[in-house]
Formats: C-alpha cells, sequence, structure tokens
C-alpha cells in the first residue's frame, strides 16, 4: 500500500513514461543489451526512490498508531459488577455506572441516576454557554458535553459513535491534522520553486526541440526521420525531466513534517505527548512560563504529614498510628472526627475482588482518606452512619467542600474540608477532647493561625475540617457559611519532583520567565517556589483576592515582578495570562493538570496539559488551536 502510494508521485509518473519510451527506443536503435542501459538506469532510481518513501512512511504510520495509542489512554471510574473500578474510556459499554466529578468530559450518552447540584456545559454540542441544571426531571447526559459543577452517577446508554456527539462527528466528517506555520510558508516556497522550474523545464525542450525541428527543415530533411533523431528528441525530454526532478524541492515541507515528527517522538520518550505537529514548533518560541504547583512541580502523591487536633500538633511519622488518638481522646470526638473524613468526600474506598483496598478520588482526598483508615476507621462504616441530604463538591473558586446529613439520633449536621484560612475564618468555635463545641478566643484564633502558618512554610498542603450542628433542617438545605466548629488542620505532604530545580535553571538561562500560579496556600506556594529556584529576592508572591482588587495600572507596575500567585481561583489564572499577552507582548506556556486550569490553558499561545491527574478537560482544552 505504501509503494502504491509512493508511485503516485507526479515526477515519478514522468520519470517512468521517460524509461518506458527509453528502453523502447534504445531497444530499437542500438539492439539487446546496450540500448537497455539507460532506461535501466531510471528503472533502478525509480524503484530506489519508491522503497525509501515507502519505508519512511511505513515508519511515520507506526509512529502515529503509537500516538493514537496514547491519546487513548483515558481513564474513567465507573461501577461494574456491583464493584467502582478505574477503565479505559475505550472500554466503556452500556449499562456501566459512570462516576461523574466538576471537570470531567462525560464519555458517552446516559442517564442521570443521583447526584448533587450536578451542571454540565453543553456548549461543545448546542453552542449553549449557560451550564444545564441535570437532575430527576431533566435526566439526559450527552457525550462530549462537560460537567460544570457537581457530581454524581450516571447508566451508559450509548457509546462511540452511536452517541449524539458521535453522530454529528460522523456527519462533519473529522478535519485532517493542520499544517503548521512554518509548513505553511515552506510549501508556498516549494510551489513557486517547483512552478519556476517547471516553467523553465518546458522551456528547454521547447527550445530545444525547436532548434532540432528547424536545423532539420534547414538541410531539408524534415520528412526523413530516423531512430537517432527519436533519440535525441528523446533525450531533451530526459534534460527537461532533470531540471524538473532536481528544481522541484518537494522535500522541503516533507523533511520538516519528518523533523517535527522526530521531535514529537522525542518528547514522547520523555513522557510528553503533542497532539499537534505544529506544538513543537511553537514551544521554541515561548518567552514565559506559568506553572501550576500541584502535580506539575510537586509529585501529587500526597500524604498526611502533620496533624493538629485540640491544641496539640503532631508529625505522622511514616505509617504510624502515633499517638494522636490516645486514652484522653473521648469516643464522641473520635466519631465526629471520622464522619468528618469519611462523609465529607467524593472520593471512595473500594475492596476489590481480591478483598484489597485501594482508594479512588483525588490526590488530596485520598492522603485524608489513607490517614483516616491508618487511624482505624471504617471506610464503610462511616460512610453509611447518617444520610446525606446535601453535598456541594470541592471547586477550585470556593476552595471549600461541604455536606449536609440528618443524623439517626434526630438534628441536622453539616461538615465543611477546605483551605486552612477559608474554613478558619469560618469558625467561631473548636471542639475539644470530649467532643464538645468551645467557644474560640482571639488567642487561640491566633495560635491557630500560627499552626496553619508553621504547616505551610514547611511546604505542607493545609486543610480545615470543621462540623456545625443545627436542631432544623436549615432552608431548602442549605448549607450555612458561618459557625462553624473546628475539628482539625491537616498538614499534607506534596514533595516536589527531583528534576524540577535544575529544568528552572535551564529555563531561566534560555531568558525564559518562570511564574507559579496555584491555589494553594501562599505560604506553602512559597515554601515550593523557593525550593524550585522560581522565587527569588526581588520575586513577589501575591494572593489571588489582592490580585484581583488591583487597577490595570497597578497590574501594569507588578505583573514583571509576579512570581508567585497563590490562592488563586480559575479565572485569576487566565487573567495572569491574558495580561501577559496582551500587556507585555510575551509568549506564553501554561502547564497544568486540573480543572482549574483549562481556562488559562486555552488562553495560552502554548498549552501543556500534564497526564498524571489527567483531568479530562485539560487534555481537550489543547484543542480549539490552542496548540
Ligand atoms: N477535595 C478537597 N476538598 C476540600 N478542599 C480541598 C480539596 N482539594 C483541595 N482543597 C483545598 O483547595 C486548595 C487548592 O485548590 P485548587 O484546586 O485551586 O489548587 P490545586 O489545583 O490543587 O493547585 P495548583 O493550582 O497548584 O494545581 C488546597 O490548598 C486545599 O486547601
Ligand atoms: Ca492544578
Amino acid at each position: 500500500m505504501f509503494v502504491w502510494d509512493a508511485l503516485q508521485d507526479l515526477t515519478l509518473v514522468i520519470l517512468m513514461v521517460c524509461a518506458v519510451v527509453s528502453i523502447g527506443v534504445g531497444l530499437a536503435t542500438e539492439g539487446w543489451p546496450n540500448g537497455m542501459y539507460d532506461g535501466l538506469g531510471i528503472v533502478i532510481s525509480i524503484f530506489l526512490v519508491v522503497i525509501v518513501t515507502a519505508v519512511s512512511d511505513y515508519k511515520q504510520s507506526l509512529q502515529f498508531k503509537d500516538l493514537d495509542k496514547e491519546k487513548k489512554k483515558i481513564f474513567i471510574q465507573v461501577t461494574r459488577d456491583k464493584h467502582r473500578q478505574k477503565i479505559s474510556i475505550y472500554d466503556l459499554v452500556i449499562g456501566d455506572v459512570v462516576h461523574l466529578a466538576t471537570g470531567d468530559k462525560v464519555p458517552a450518552d446516559g442517564i442521570f441516576i443521583s447526584g448533587y447540584s450536578l451542571s454540565v456545559d453543553e456548549s461543545s454540542l448546542s453552542g449553549e454557554s449557560e451550564p444545564v441544571n441535570i437532575d430527576e426531571k431533566k435526566p439526559f447526559l450527552l457525550a462530549g458535553t462537560t460537567v460544570q459543577n457537581g457530581s454524581g452517577k450516571m447508566l451508559v446508554t450509548a457509546v462511540g459513535m452511536r452517541t449524539e456527539s458521535g453522530k454529528l462527528t460522523e456527519t462533519l466528517n473529522e478535519g485532517g491534522e493542520d499544517e503548521t506555520p512554518l509548513q505553511v510558508k515552506l510549501n508556498g516556497v516549494a510551489t513557486i520553486i517547483g512552478k519556476i522550474g517547471l516553467g523553465f523545464a518546458v522551456l528547454t525542450f521547447v527550445v530545444l526541440t525547436v532548434r532540432f525541428l528547424v536545423e532539420k527543415a534547414l538541410h531539408h530533411k524534415f520528412t526523413d526521420w530516423s531512430s537517432s533523431d527519436a533519440l535525441k528528441l528523446l533525450n531533451y525530454f530526459a534534460t527537461a525531466v532533470t531540471i524538473i526532478v532536481v528544481a522541484v524541492p518537494e522535500g522541503l515541507p516533507l523533511a520538516v513534517t519528518l523533523s517535527l515528527a522526530f521531535a514529537m517522538k522525542k518528547m514522547m520518550n520523555e513522557k510528553a505527548l503533542v497532539r499537534h505537529l505544529s506544538a513543537c514548533e511553537t514551544m521554541g518560541s515561548a518567552t514565559c512560563i506559568c506553572t501550576d504547583k500541584t502535580g506539575t512541580l510537586t509529585t501529587n502523591h500526597m500524604v498526611v504529614d502533620k496533624f493538629w487536633i485540640c491544641g496539640k500538633s503532631k508529625r505522622v511519622k511514616g505509617g504510624e498510628r502515633g499517638d494522636i488518638l490516645n486514652s484522653e481522646t473521648s469516643e464522641k470526638f473520635i466519631n465526629i472526627l471520622f464522619q468528618a473524613i469519611f462523609q465529607n468526600t467524593s472520593s471512595e474506598v473500594v475492596t476489590d475482588k481480591d478483598g484489597k483496598k485501594s482508594i479512588l478520588g483525588t490526590a488530596t482526598e485520598s492522603a485524608l482518606l489513607e490517614y483516616g483508615l491508618l487511624l482505624g476507621g471504617d471506610f464503610d462504616a462511616h460512610h453509611q452512619e447518617n444520610i446525606i441530604l446535601k453535598i456541594e463538591p470541592f471547586c477550585s473558586d470556593k476552595k471549600k467542600m461541604s455536606v449536609l446529613v440528618s443524623l439517626p439520633e434526630g438534628g441536622f449536621r453539616a461538615f465543611c474540608k477546605g483551605a486552612s484560612e477559608i474554613i478558619l475564618r469560618m469558625c467561631d468555635k473548636v471542639v475539644d477532647t470530649n467532643g464538645e463545641p468551645l467557644h474560640m478566643s482571639e488567642e487561640q484564633t491566633k495560635n491557630i493561625s500560627n499552626v496553619i502558618d508553621g504547616f505551610a512554610c514547611e511546604a505542607l498542603r493545609t486543610l480545615c475540617l470543621a462540623f456545625k450542628d443545627f436542631d432544623y433542617c436549615p432552608n431548602d438545605n442549605s448549607i450555612p457559611n458561618s459557625g462553624y466548629t473546628l475539628i482539625a488542620v491537616v498538614g499534607i505532604k506534596d514533595p516536589v519532583r527531583s528534576e524540577v530545580k535544575d529544568a528552572v535553571q535551564t529555563c531561566l538561562a534560555a531568558g525564559i520567565t518562570v511564574r507559579m500560579v496555584t491555589g494553594d496556600n501562599i505560604n506553602t506556594a512559597k515554601a515550593i517556589a523557593k525550593e524550585c529556584g522560581i522565587l527569588t529576592e526581588d520575586g513577589l508572591a501575591i494572593e489571588g483576592p489582592e490580585f484581583r482588587s488591583k487597577t490595570p495600572e497597578d497590574l501594569k507596575d507588578i505583573i514583571p515582578r509576579i512570581k508567585v500567585l497563590a490562592r488563586s481561583s480559575p479565572m485569576d489564572k487566565h487573567t495572569l495570562v491574558t495580561h501577559l499577552k496582551n500587556m507585555f507582548k510575551e509568549v506564553v506556556a501554561v502547564t497544568g493538570d486540573g480543572t482549574n486550569d483549562a481556562l488559562a490553558l486555552r488562553e495560552a499561545d502554548i498549552g501543556l496539559a500534564m497526564g498524571i491527574a489527567g483531568t479530562e478537560v485539560c487534555v481537550y482544552a489543547l484543542w480549539p488551536g490552542s496548540l
């Protein structure tokens, strides 16, 4: 097939005609075997060209197959055979129950089973930008749409080409790979040179032939044709073809494609998947990188490292239960702590067929659940203890997650967990070892603040857990925003990747500014930024809310100095990238792994989605022309 493809080339066809004619004429005039040589020479060279082209095409197609395989490595969580498991998006079948969370791409058409405040963005299908709420009244979920908010489960009813979006793609007939700017330019040049070459070739042939004919006419031999005359004409033709072959630089664009494909392959060996060839080219021109922290600079393998409860902070030693829960802590307290860990979570502890326990969910929540298990908590027992009335899933904008439950003994309880400073501001009480809420004095608030800062300065990600009791169910199950009782402060370790420091130095040496844009606490961000060499003496670290309140003039002043933007919302990340591009004319590369980076990734000149967390949105954000 590849040989046939290679034979389709116009110059080759001309050469083949030449070869046949040359062999014919050669045999007629010079006889066997002398007359064969010229033609045979051409045939052998054609053969060589075809083989080389076919082999390189075949190799390239293998590479693209590899790439396609990489593209398919998208995993989703489903319940099948009563077991929650992770499967590839291509193994999804009708009847699976898919678990959806904020930021996920809906992988198939399906019907909503259960969930909380689920809304999806259907703009990719309908063009409608308003999110659509999904509930029992409007239970249809379409493949290709994105979960904007909430979480839920859906029953798959159609997959692949049978889905609405599949049918749409089928009719639209997918477009091929776009050409890169360089390729377009080179193709243009190649075409012009080719046309000039063709012109000259024709001209040469015509001039030579006319001269030959005129000479013949002058010698009055116009009617007298010998085979040597035919050979002469054939020679002219061959000369013209040689000019075409030499002049047409058809190999130029091909060379670029090959070198870019080679770059792509090389990047893939370094575990980076490039979706568009042009990316390799554009990447070279970046002047500024905005990177997120979690999962990009750090490993995203999170473990609880420090814990603060009842006025004491303790270090968790690797795999040890420690003396965090000792004889002093009452049953009631322990119960509240476990409920806060196991009920207020969107992750799950699953037991597979062999009875092995594993945790499915985000890195932060997994760390917390793992710690809960380490303390001796039982996920299933605590998870189902109370009836969950409402869940407000974690979102990067609010940086917290809450649930509302009704207690079996009557009454209601709300749990809240999230970014430490934000939760602490919502608390006015703190729980004691007996599980009783006590008023939090100003001094205590300050102490706890210091604890949080202490954790954060050690580069730990800090989270607060809190709860609130009510006698009556709040209006339409809304979860309150104040009056909470603080249960615990957690410090989660997320080590910096070992290669990051050198990578940052390489960037700086190449004149590329590196900025960290993260949703995490400012002290945590600073500690990590210092460790990676991003934050230096003259660099500026600023928090999202402060950044938001600045006027455009102020921003013009400070943006060049900003090295760390902490506690940023997805919109802050986007704003920074826009300003860098428009005010400072920088070529901005953005790296990110989570949903909170999708906006910025789309805005960037170069979007680099990091695959470990593999949130769908990121991967897809790269499609609409950002690469
Ligand atoms: N599942 C969760 N429940 C409650 N709070 C959470 C949860 N996950 C993270 N947080 C809090 O939100 C903060 C981070 O939010 P966000 O998702 O915006 O940033 P990130 O994506 O983790 O970091 P980065 O932007 O560097 O990648 C954390 O510091 C933590 O305190
Ligand atoms: Ca992120």
